[in-house]
């Protein structure tokens, strides 16, 4: 399903996206806990003249880990070379591009827990010695070749922190969660990325987007383009409150944020009088897979309290039911439907 609030990231970057990218710490709006962490980090690693420890970012998707990842390269003024885990298919791509990257370089991989184990087993002494081990041959004639590499810092990035294997974790020297954005955060990425598009956003057409935008810088710049497309039309020179609000609501983006897909999904569950639905019943339900589920609706939907993950599944939570003027289940009710 085609979503105004798709978090998922398009596969190359418009000029837009590039436009609004924060080049700088002070650019990057919010995060200020791992900001803080790594501004004291990549100063030590500048003042010894070395190579920036190797970091994990993990966070749901568009939360800002890759903008992080850039800032963090030109911080340590050092190239940085992009690529996914699932570009990396066979041992010798990882080889080449480990091969070629030069002394200080940072190497970014996205998606880091889709690597397959035997392409992590050459990362593990990658980035512990910077070494890089290659069997040439097979059976009892099988050689091992070490290479030295050039001191390189890697980045990884995932929004599944749970799937990446204990022994690639262990050997990130730093580990960063990111949150989702607060409502006022949101409204100054808003109001910030307007001026650069030459179309201010006034503060309360800001508000009203950064509350539907799911706690997510992604979301809410995507917003901000469309609601720019609203206010052309009509030759606005500025973005008001009213013109945000018909724009959202032509965009079926609820007050919440929520979308078709969201609501879909807690009505599911509410229907379900407190029994819990396992992930594939959802997916089934919803004609959707399971990956998007798991990484793009219920994120938001469980930090924020709207759904509870039980060992035998999800379940409505009090707050939704509020939300729908619905009364929750008893107990009882629900071990008496189990039986029934
Ligand atoms: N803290 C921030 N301040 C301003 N803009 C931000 C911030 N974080 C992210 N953005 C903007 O949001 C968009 C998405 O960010 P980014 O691509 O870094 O997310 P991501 O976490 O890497 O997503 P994915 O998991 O899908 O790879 C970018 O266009 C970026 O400019």
């Amino acid at each position: 399903m085609e979503r105004i609030v798709e978090i998922e990231k398009v596969s190359f970057e418009s000029e837009y996206e590039k436009s609004l990218r924060p080049t700088s710490f002070e650019e990057y709006i919010g995060q200020e806990k791992i900001k803080k962490n790594l501004q004291v980090f990549i100063q030590a690693a500048l003042k010894r003249s070395e190579c920036l420890d190797h970091i994990l970012f993990f966070g749901p998707p568009g939360l800002g880990k890759t903008t992080l990842a850039y800032i963090v390269s030109n911080e340590m003024r050092a190239n940085i070379k992009i690529t996914a885990a699932p570009m990396i298919e066979k041992s010798g791509d990882l080889a080449a591009i480990l091969t070629n990257l030069q002394e200080g370089d940072i190497l970014f991989i996205d998606e880091i827990h889709r690597l397959s184990p035997a392409i992590e087993e050459i990362l593990y002494p990658a980035m512990e010695d910077f070494r890089l081990d290659i069997i040439i041959g097979s059976g009892p004639a099988a050689q091992t070749i070490k290479i030295d590499l050039p001191h390189f810092t890697l980045i990884g990035a995932t929004t599944r922190a749970g799937m990446i294997s204990s022994p690639l974790r262990d050997r990130f020297g730093m580990h960063f969660r990111l949150q989702f954005y607060t409502k006022e955060e949101l409204a100054l990425i808003i109001t910030k990325a307007s001026y650069k598009l030459e179309k201010r956003c006034l503060n309360d057409a800001a508000f009203e987007m950064a509350r539907r935008s799911r706690g997510t810088p992604r979301i809410a710049l995507r917003l901000l383009k469309r609601i720019r497309d609203y206010a052309d039309v009509v030759d606005e020179t500025e973005i008001y409150k009213e013109r945000a609000q018909y724009g959202l609501n032509e965009l079926g983006v609820n007050d919440l944020g929520f979308d078709e897909l969201d609501l879909k999904y807690l009505e599911l569950l509410l229907q379900s009088k407190g029994r819990p639905l396992g992930l594939s019943t959802i997916a089934a339900a919803l004609s959707e897979d399971e990956g998007t589920i798991e990484d793009v609706i219920e994120p938001y939907l469980l930090a924020n309290s709207y759904i509870e993950r039980t060992a035998r599944g999800r379940i409505a939570s009090p707050k939704t039911y509020e939300l729908f003027r619905l009364t929750p289940p008893t107990l009882q009710s629900t071990l008496f439907e189990d039986n029934a």
